[in-house]
């Protein structure tokens, strides 16, 4: 992929550049063939610039063409962005098209639409629907993409690990030989005998599925401190993003964890853990909690938000003595941490336990998809913590096992997303009906990468004369990301995704869809081109979830293909590139994906299609993402985001320009901003405050989309 920074320089696809045996842009060569995609490709001959260039091109063109026969450039320059209904052939058997068909096989028998593109003079091509339904549909067999995965032709994704196999229904033979389609009952394949893969084994013997009950975690010191992503070399930098604080009677800073006041096991912990110094976040939220403030907490994805709010709240749990209520039915957690998913809430859980490594606190986590009755079984034996999804804390609460009455921490991790349309009512629910203390009474911290203006409003409701602390901007994308776009037909998008994966290398890469059934379905077509892949989603067993993310971390499946529940918070090591396959419908939802990767100040990559009939109304937002993290703004991306509102490049007059609602409101001296670096060290510790009056007045985008429909799956 450095090939796609090598090759931006050029603008005009007719000068021919270089010669490339390998690969161009995200360009390809198999075999004889060369296959562009994105906006440029390679031919035998030329280069053609991939950042601004020209179109994709079909797939199997002869070698001998011009450049300018292939391409025209965009503009002034004419531009031709080639879009056709599959430039595949059909496997025999199953419709499944296969990289490097034939694109004139296809013209053949395809109907094209040509029409121009306003004054560009662009022209584009592309299959009518009719053709994109033949597409996929039509196999000499007959039976079609969809088909085959439903009909029996689809293996498990990975190994019997991946089956797709849902609790009763009937499962496919994980012998990628054999695929057999068997019936829920059987527990052996009918055709090879291959015994039926684990992850379906979950049925009663009253044919009911079988509960969850996931594996204990390890109390093994070099297992409880593995799994967190290794410092990176940009870690050092994060201490040159501005940090401003707002809120009355301000708190000081740390500059070291033996500053910040922990438990002593806590700092031997720490060591354990590889964490040497703070992060900014940890810098300025430690002293917050640690006075016993409330807080509201933005800083970018991956710069340690987690250990920003445990560690306070464990050393205060600790400082105020705990009680053991182990082996009382009745639990009294002094801490509460909720979370929107299920793996982020084990994976805070899991951080919970190396943090409070050889302390008496205990936590406890609870989440869907498992047995409740052995979730709270782990309630009774103690419960000092107790981190969870919504749905399910509401439900073992209902179960009259916990009380709420001596809860002095509450923490919403992901808080934007707590508190949105999906989440709000569980969290109202848990937060005012049902014992907890009333705000003043107990201390409420907020995290996130994101917080929208309308979120920071509602989260009034929960928090007490709260300080917000913001490290950069609110909002803004992980700058250790590089971020790239790729103009691409939706047809195209499978070939070039494998186009990519080719070119990567095996290197572990997420690709994010935006729904589940997409999901199954593309983590199959990898399996089938060869990549070790497998998939999460909210329709997957809480078993099959777990296993893929552990395939996943331990590399097994280079490749994991996920809807938008692996999309905030998960920590998981040495992700390359995160690929939105899909674009989401939100800006934050970008910005969380792609935080995926190059976290804890490691570099990162993320490539996103673009397809204009379904991501225009995000073009403005993304320009503004852009040129905010100061990346490269693709000029047919600023093109398309004209006329949609807020996001003209250039303006930050929206949301993302959002910091503390509240602003102006304290009078003098309520804002202060930091440079949390070397240079301040020698500064007083105490935060200066540096009243700046009154802000801008700034305009709410409304092109958000808060509530998308596989990220609400995760409520219980
Ligand atoms: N001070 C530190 N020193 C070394 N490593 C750290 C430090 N703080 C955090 N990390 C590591 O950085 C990684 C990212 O941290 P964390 O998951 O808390 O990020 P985050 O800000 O919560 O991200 P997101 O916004 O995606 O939820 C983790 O592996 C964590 O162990």
């Amino acid at each position: 992929m450095a090939d796609v920074e090598e090759n931006k320089t050029t603008q005009s696809a007719d000068v021919p550049v270089k010669t490339s045996l390998g690969r161009g842009i995200l360009g390809t060569v198999l075999g004889d063939k060369v296959r562009g995609i994105g906006r440029g490709s390679v031919t035998n001959s030329q280069v053609n610039d991939v950042g601004d260039g020209t179109g994709f091109q079909d797939g199997n063109r002869t070698n001998n063409r011009s450049s300018s026969e292939s391409f025209r450039a965009r503009g002034s320059q004419g531009h031709f962005r080639g879009a056709r209904g599959g430039n595949r052939r059909t496997d025999g058997g199953n419709g499944v098209p296969k990289p490097g068909g034939n694109v004139d096989n296809f013209r053949n028998d395809r109907k094209y639409t040509r029409h121009t593109n306003g004054s560009s003079g662009d022209f584009v091509v592309s299959a009518t629907s009719d053709d994109n339904r033949r597409g996929r549909e039509e196999g000499p067999a007959g039976r079609g993409r969809e088909g085959a995965f439903r009909g029996g032709n689809v293996r498990g994704s990975f190994g019997n690990r991946g089956g797709y196999v849902k609790q009763g229904r009937d499962w496919m033979c994980p012998d990628l030989a054999c695929g057999n389609k068997n019936f829920a009952f059987r527990k052996v394949c009918q055709k090879c005998n291959t015994p039926r893969p684990e992850s379906s084994s979950v049925l009663d013997k009253n044919g009911k599925p079988q509960e969850y009950i996931p594996p204990a975690p390890s109390d093994k010191e070099e297992d409880i401190f593995s799994g967190a992503v290794q410092k990176g070399t940009n870690f050092d930098k994060y201490d040159d993003i501005p940090v401003e604080v707002s809120g009355r009677d301000q708190c000081g800073l740390i500059y070291s964890f033996e500053d910040a006041n922990l438990h002593p096991t806590f700092l031997k912990n720490l060591q354990l853990a590889n964490y040497e110094k703070p992060t900014p976040i940890q810098k300025y939220s430690i002293p917050v909690i640690s006075a016993g403030r409330d807080l509201m907490a933005c800083a970018q994805t991956g710069s340690g938000k987690t250990a920003a709010f445990l560690l306070p709240v464990l050393t205060a749990l600790i400082k105020k003595g705990l009680t053991m209520d182990q082996h009382e039915e009745f639990q009294r957690p002094r801490a509460i941490c909720v979370a929107p998913t299920r793996e982020l809430a084990l994976q805070i859980y899991n951080d919970c336990r190396k943090f409070a490594y050889q302390t008496e606190v205990r936590a406890v986590v609870l989440y869907g998809g498992t047995s409740v009755d052995y979730q709270m079984k782990q309630v009774e034996c103690g419960a000092h913590f107790i981190i969870g999804t919504p749905g399910r804390l509401l439900d073992v609460i209902n179960k009259g096992k916990i009380s709420l009455k001596d809860v002095s921490f509450l923490i919403l991790d992901e808080a934007d997303r707590m508190l949105d349309m999906g989440f709000e009512p569980e969290v109202r629910k848990l937060v005012e009906t049902l014992g907890m203390p009333p705000k003043t009474e107990r201390q409420t911290v907020m995290f996130s990468a994101t917080f929208p203006e309308e979120i920071q409003k509602l989260a009034a409701d929960f928090l007490n004369d709260y300080l917000f602390v913001t490290v950069g901007r609110v909002g803004g994308a992980n700058t250790d990301v590089s971020q790239h776009f790729f103009e691409v037909d939706r047809l195209q998008k499978r070939e070039s995704l494998c186009d990519i994966l080719n070119a990567g290398g095996g290197e572990k890469t997420l690709v994010f869809v935006e729904s589940k059934r997409n999901a199954d379905f593309l983590a199959s077509y990898l399996c089938q081109s060869g990549f070790p892949t497998t998939s999460i989603h909210g329709d997957r067993l809480q078993r099959e979830r777990e296993e893929a993310l552990a395939d996943f971390k331990t590399g097994k499946a280079h490749v994991l293909v996920a809807t938008s529940v692996a999309a905030r918070g998960l920590n998981i090591p040495e992700v390359m590139h995160v690929i939105n396959y899909d674009l989401p419908s939100s800006i934050d939802e970008y910005v969380h994906r792609i935080g995926r990767t190059g976290r804890c100040g490691n570099l990162g990559k993320a490539t996103s299609f673009f397809t204009a009939e379904t991501d225009q109304p995000m073009t403005a937002n993304l320009v503004r993402i852009l040129k905010e993290a100061c990346q490269p703004i693709p000029d047919w991306l600023v093109e398309h985001s004209r006329g949609m509102g807020a996001g003209d490049a250039g303006s930050f007059n929206s949301r993302f320009g959002g910091k503390d609602i509240r602003r102006g409101k304290f009078g003098g001296g309520g804002r202060a901003k930091h440079d949390s670096g070397s240079a301040s060290k020698t500064a007083s510790r105490q935060a200066v405050a540096a009243s700046e009056g009154n802000d801008d007045s700034k305009t709410i985008d409304n092109q958000e989309d808060l509530a998308t429909g596989d990220s609400v799956e995760d409520w219980d």
